[in-house]
């Protein structure tokens, strides 16, 4: 008999996607009745742009991987009908699932207020700083573990030749929503959006300021170098030209098999010791997976049996271990630490600590904002703005806020 077709669209190229497609094969091999059909459509934009428009013309695939940013807007969708809840989807197909097997820091994120899983978590990520062992060691400086000593460490290494010591991708992830929650300071009122749809961004605030200025000043001085938007400074720690790397934890993967001529490692994120005496938290990025109303049960069915299938301890530890993507089930922890991962591979569990530091707060248990595709572009350029020495820190953060907050009260409007 022809198998259930089922169309499951991602945002994970290169070995990322590589083992996503082995995950979709592996399983359909294994069913006598479902076929899971993994497609590449872009990076994270891209791929949710193009499911939303699908949807709209009816063509919409049954499973779509959406970043953490994308989080408010699909459930949005899922109030208006478009999403079919994973909660629900397991309980329909009559499969068991235990939400709890999943770390609090990731199933938190993804939770409606009565605690019911929207979406399935499977790669979630935080960000961590990368550093190259060889070329700290050849300026004689220790890895940094507070901003004060990046710039240190940022000096010495390019008065020892390294074009362009620090940089960063991801940069609002990573310098201003996680630098927040790493700091314990609200980004936002409302409990950073989780609270209600009233809220209102207050990152323009001194400690993050101060801290855009500081990266900004260190451009001005050689130290940093802008690569660009999401991932695309990767190439510039890969060849040397950086030596400190802010960027998710999911670059472990491709690390491994590209970086050949120096040893790197992985850190947790600096201490501003001006706004904290000790960090608090991070909060995760990544993606999780979001089924799509509108096709047949024996379909959803393989969905159910597929997110069981990928919820599984040897598949998650496999994609952990492999990717740098954050254990997220405690079972592919135990798991990894029984086969030895983290004293063959040491600084691997750099994510999983970040994020459960400490109980997080209101202002580290994660951020939930409408339109915050778009108002990412909007942090992007003021960031880029204040690179190229455009606007200052202030003038940079106050544009953002005013003009991030006229997108949160349009999505507020069409939303209550
Ligand atoms: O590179 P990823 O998959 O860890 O994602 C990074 C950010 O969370 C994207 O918003």
């Amino acid at each position: 008999a022809d198998k259930a077709q089922v169309q499951f669209w991602h945002a994970m190229g290169g070995e990322l996607g590589t083992i996503v497609d082995t995950f979709a094969a592996d399983y359909s091999a294994g069913s006598e009745t479902c076929q899971i059909n993994a497609v590449y459509k872009g990076n994270y934009t891209e791929n949710m742009t193009a499911a939303i428009a699908a949807f709209r013309a009816g063509e919409q695939p049954h499973v779509v991987q959406v970043f953490e940013v994308g989080t408010a807007t699909m459930m949005a969708a899922e109030d208006k009908g478009a999403v079919y809840p994973v909660y629900k989807l397991m309980q329909d197909a009559g499969v068991d699932f235990d939400q709890s097997a999943y770390l609090p820091a990731v199933v938190s994120y993804y939770t409606d207020t009565d605690n019911n899983l929207l979406s399935l978590p499977f790669n979630s990520s935080t960000p961590v700083m990368w550093y190259n062992k060889t070329a700290l060691d050849a300026a004689g400086v220790a890895v940094p573990t507070t901003w004060d000593e990046v710039e240190e460490a940022a000096r010495a290494l390019k008065a020892n030749g390294v074009e362009k010591p620090f940089s960063m991708g991801w940069q609002s992830w990573t310098q201003i929503e996680n630098y927040s929650a790493w700091h314990n300071i609200p980004m936002a009122s409302e409990e950073n959006g989780f609270a209600s749809l009233k809220t209102e961004f207050t990152f323009n605030n001194d400690a993050v300021v101060n801290h855009i200025q500081r990266i900004a000043d260190m451009g001005k001085e050689g130290l940093f170098g802008y690569g660009g938007r999401r991932g695309d400074s990767r190439g510039m720690f890969v060849n040397g030209e950086t030596a400190l790397w802010i960027n998710s934890s999911a670059y472990y993967g491709g690390f491994k098999s590209d970086i050949k001529d120096f040893e790197f490692g992985q850190t947790m994120l600096p201490l501003d010791t001006a706004v904290a005496d000790a960090p608090q938290n991070s909060i995760i990025g990544g993606a999780t997976l979001w089924v799509l109303n509108g096709h047949k049960s024996d379909e959803y069915k393989c969905v159910a049996e597929f997110f069981q299938y990928l919820s599984q301890p040897e598949q998650q530890a496999f994609w952990h271990q492999n990717t740098g993507y954050v254990p997220i089930t405690t079972a592919a922890y135990e798991l990894s630490k029984e086969q030895g991962f983290y004293k063959t591979d040491p600084g691997t569990d750099t994510a999983i600590k970040e994020l459960s530091l400490n109980t997080p707060t209101p202002n580290s248990k994660g951020i939930r904002f409408g339109n915050f595709v778009q108002a990412r572009d909007i942090i992007n350029e003021e960031l880029e703005a204040v690179w190229a020495g455009d606007k200052t820190a202030r003038e940079a953060m106050d544009a953002a806020v005013e003009r991030g907050n006229a997108l949160l009260r349009k999505f507020e409007d069409a939303n209550s």
